[in-house]
């Protein structure tokens, strides 16, 4: 059974008086399988958000269906075991954060413990805060609470809209251990971030949207698939014997390229341009990072 399953999904913005509105998903198909870690990139106003809100029965859809963990986004069965981050956190600020995660897990159905929720804040970095009312919290203190609310209740899918959003790079770094760990409890995790580099450190699967429509979706691994090209750098020399022990010219100066998926070719054709005097500085395989995915797509799709 998919975690997340969206089939034709629409949603329009309607405006006042009559006026168009605004088309924010244009039939989005997308299914998340259980237990992966699932990650939606997209340019701004791409439509994640709202696809967001829908698999959560947070907005409505103008048409198509959803399931979420088997059931509706709207049965409150399945509610309680999703945990969301949303991308604007609202959270009161003169409560203290034990008093807010006691007050979300009874929301959540749940038996409030407090030795369990002051775990829960010592694992997201807020054990020093506790007593501190959350007006006074810091932009990142506020997200990891409100990850800390999320993680409730050890939900069978986590969903999260830019959780580092303001987290220093060291707790970006905790952040990312605990979506790890739940990933590894079994947890499905569907995480939407601008930082790609987080994506590609975390998830397993994931999506480009653009324009509300999904353009690309698949394993990160044949997304960002390595090519089998070499970049090599020789140092001022011999160019003539370079190029003909099998490189070409790269368009940078001094660097030449070299297709090869055997590593025995690359190694002959450096065997022969040494062999003629050429001094090898730097070896590089021209791999396809996230970003360059992202952009290529997005480039295709303009
Ligand atoms: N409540 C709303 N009313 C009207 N239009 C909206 C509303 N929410 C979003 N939109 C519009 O829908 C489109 C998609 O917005 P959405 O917030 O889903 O994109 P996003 O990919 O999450 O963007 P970002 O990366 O900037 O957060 C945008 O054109 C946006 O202006």
């Amino acid at each position: 059974m998919p975690a997340i399953e969206v089939v034709g999904l629409h949603k329009v913005y309607r405006r006042a008086f009559g006026r168009r509105g605004q088309e924010a998903l244009r039939g989005v198909n997308l299914t998340v399988p259980e237990g992966c870690a699932f990650g939606l990139i997209g340019p701004n106003g791409a439509g994640k958000t709202t696809f967001i809100k829908s698999i959560l029965g947070i907005v409505q859809p103008t048409a198509g269906a959803v399931r979420v963990l088997g059931g509706s986004p709207e049965d409150p069965r399945i509610r309680a075991r999703i945990g969301y981050l949303p991308e604007r956190l609202h959270l009161p600020g003169s409560w203290t954060a034990p008093a807010f995660l006691r007050t979300v897990a009874q929301l959540k159905g749940l038996v409030p413990d407090a030795a369990q929720h002051r775990r829960l804040l010592e694992r997201v970095g807020l054990e020093a805060a506790q007593g501190r009312r959350i007006g006074g919290y810091s932009k990142g203190m506020r997200q990891r609470l409100g990850l800390a609310a999320a993680l409730l209740g050890a939900p069978a899918l986590l969903v999260l809209d830019e959780p580092t959003d303001g987290i220093d790079p060291l707790g970006r770094v905790e952040v990312r251990g605990i979506l790890q760990e739940e990933v590894r409890r079994g947890t499905t995790l569907f995480l939407n971030s601008h930082l790609l580099a987080e994506t590609e450190r975390v998830c397993d699967r994931v999506a480009i949207l653009a324009n509300g429509r999904v353009m690309r979706e698949g394993r990160l691994d044949e997304l960002a698939r390595p090519r089998p090209r070499w970049m090599v750098r020789f140092a001022p020399g011999p160019e003539e014997a370079v190029l003909a022990s099998g490189f070409q010219r790269s368009g940078t100066e001094g660097v030449y390229q070299l297709e090869a998926e055997d590593p025995v070719v690359l190694n002959s054709a450096l065997d022969r341009a040494r062999a003629a005097g050429a001094l090898l500085l730097e070896l590089k395989r021209d791999g396809q990072d996230l970003e360059s995915v992202l952009a290529s797509t997005l480039g295709e799709a303009a």
